[in-house]
């Protein structure tokens, strides 16, 4: 059982609360979009009207990408959206910003760097060991209580997530709460199940459709994206060196020995496409997978029309499906058109739930809804969906395991 904010005596409380505001960033390095900012402000704004001091934790992107940048214009936007002040403070647990965080006011909101700025937080630790660390240790004793709303982030176990929980009293925020009532019950929703698994994060998907495919939660497996190019290479086929180079690139081409080992155990229950859209002179161009490889520079950037009409027809009998991932580069028009497809057949089926940062942004750019569920994560729904607990969930369950050292 997790406490929730109807548990909290919020008034005077210094609370660290836990977002995901991972965002897709622009060329000038800063937010490009608020989506994830939006699904928070419920749960911020009610902390700060019932007179919280109000200290925020976030990650924003990986060590190395072009994304892994300052939370300065995180704040920036949420001051405007909170429709209050909220400062930005240039480290997460030093002296400076604990001194921030003990200044705090009711009411008032701070929003601390990037978590990910430190490398113990993009370890993965074991709870009471995530306790231990520089970021936790530090930060912990200017804090009364902890509040994790990050549900995008669940599945990670990293100090900001289950080492906290570990040390304060922990509670859930109003997202967290209610991905937590929608998802939680997969294994009661109708069947068939389809899941359609799309995007570029290989290794997540692939270990969901082992989950899934293992425990009879799915039915079917559709593969699109780079992960369905992972699949056709396992399954023999040569999607050109554009492709492969970019799998190679990645660190993803370990996952071709286990897309074909999935291939082995399950490959009647995995869909993969049956063509694939190139460019070529500046235009869509699709190809049947016996035409591959494409010419050199031409990658696979979307499924085609041969298998969308397959998917469509899969979708048709299903009574729940689950989506991660787009199915093609959405973010080029002439490679939308397996994701608006793919995605708007979705929206037929009884039930359909969505993951996914880039997935919600694409199904909003593309202006397709009508889900039953769009999640805030897709790492972490694709967990749920696979019925395995979430760490920074068991973490806020299982609750404080160490007294925190009073802070005078
Ligand atoms: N065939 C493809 N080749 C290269 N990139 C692709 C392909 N299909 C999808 N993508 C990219 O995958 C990215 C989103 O994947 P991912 O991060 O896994 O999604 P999500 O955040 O929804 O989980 C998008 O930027 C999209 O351009
Ligand atoms: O965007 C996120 O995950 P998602 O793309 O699976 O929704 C979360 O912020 C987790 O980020 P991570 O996958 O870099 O740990």
């Amino acid at each position: 059982m997790i406490d929730t904010l109807d548990d909290l005596d919020v008034e005077g409380t210094t609370v660290g609360v836990r977002v995901d505001i991972n965002s897709p960033i622009g060329d000038d390095g800063t937010l490009a979009d608020d989506a994830r900012l939006r699904a928070h402000v419920d749960t911020l704004s009610e902390l700060l009207e019932r007179g919280g001091r109000v200290a925020v934790l976030a990650h924003q992107g990986r060590p190395g990408g072009d994304d892994f940048v300052s939370l300065e214009s995180h704040a920036e936007r949420l001051s405007k959206l909170l429709e209050r002040p909220v400062d930005h403070v240039d480290t997460t647990f030093s002296d400076a910003a604990c001194e921030a965080v003990r200044n705090l006011e009711n009411g008032d909101c701070l929003v601390l760097e990037n978590t990910r700025f430190y490398s113990e937080e993009y370890m993965e630790f074991d709870a009471e060991r995530a306790a231990e660390t520089h970021l936790v240790e530090g930060l912990a004793p200017a804090l009364d209580v902890y509040v994790n709303d990050a549900f995008a982030a669940a599945h990670r176990s990293q100090p900001s997530l289950v080492g906290f929980p570990t040390v304060l009293p922990g509670y859930a925020g109003r997202v967290m709460e209610s991905e937590l009532d929608v998802l939680g019950t997969i294994e009661e929703t109708p069947e068939p199940r389809i899941y359609v698994l799309g995007g570029a994060k290989v290794p997540d998907s692939i270990d969901v459709a082992w989950s899934v495919l293992e425990k009879g939660l799915a039915d079917h497996v559709l593969t699109a994206g780079v992960v369905g190019n992972v699949f056709l290479i396992a399954d023999g086929v040569d999607v050109g060196d554009a492709s492969s180079d970019f799998i190679y690139d990645q660190g993803y081409w370990d996952e071709i020995d286990r897309a074909a080992d999935l291939l082995d155990a399950y490959g009647d229950s995995i869909a993969l496409p049956r063509d694939v859209a190139v460019e070529r002179d500046g235009e869509r161009h699709e190809l049947g997978v016996n035409a591959l490889p494409p010419g050199d520079e031409e990658a696979a950037m979307d499924i085609g029309s041969s298998t969308l009409a397959y998917y469509e027809r899969l979708l048709e009998d299903a009574g729940t499906v689950i989506l991660n991932g787009p199915a093609g580069v959405f973010e080029e028009e002439a490679f939308a058109t397996g994701t608006r497809q793919l995605y708007g057949a979705a929206t037929d089926v009884e039930m359909s739930i969505v993951g996914g940062g880039d997935t919600a942004s694409a199904l909003r750019s593309l202006g397709v809804d009508g889900f039953t569920h769009v999640s805030t994560g897709g790492g972490a729904a694709l967990r749920m969906l696979t019925a395995e607990p979430l760490p920074a969930v068991t973490a806020l369950e299982d609750g404080p395991k160490r007294q925190q050292p009073a802070d005078d």
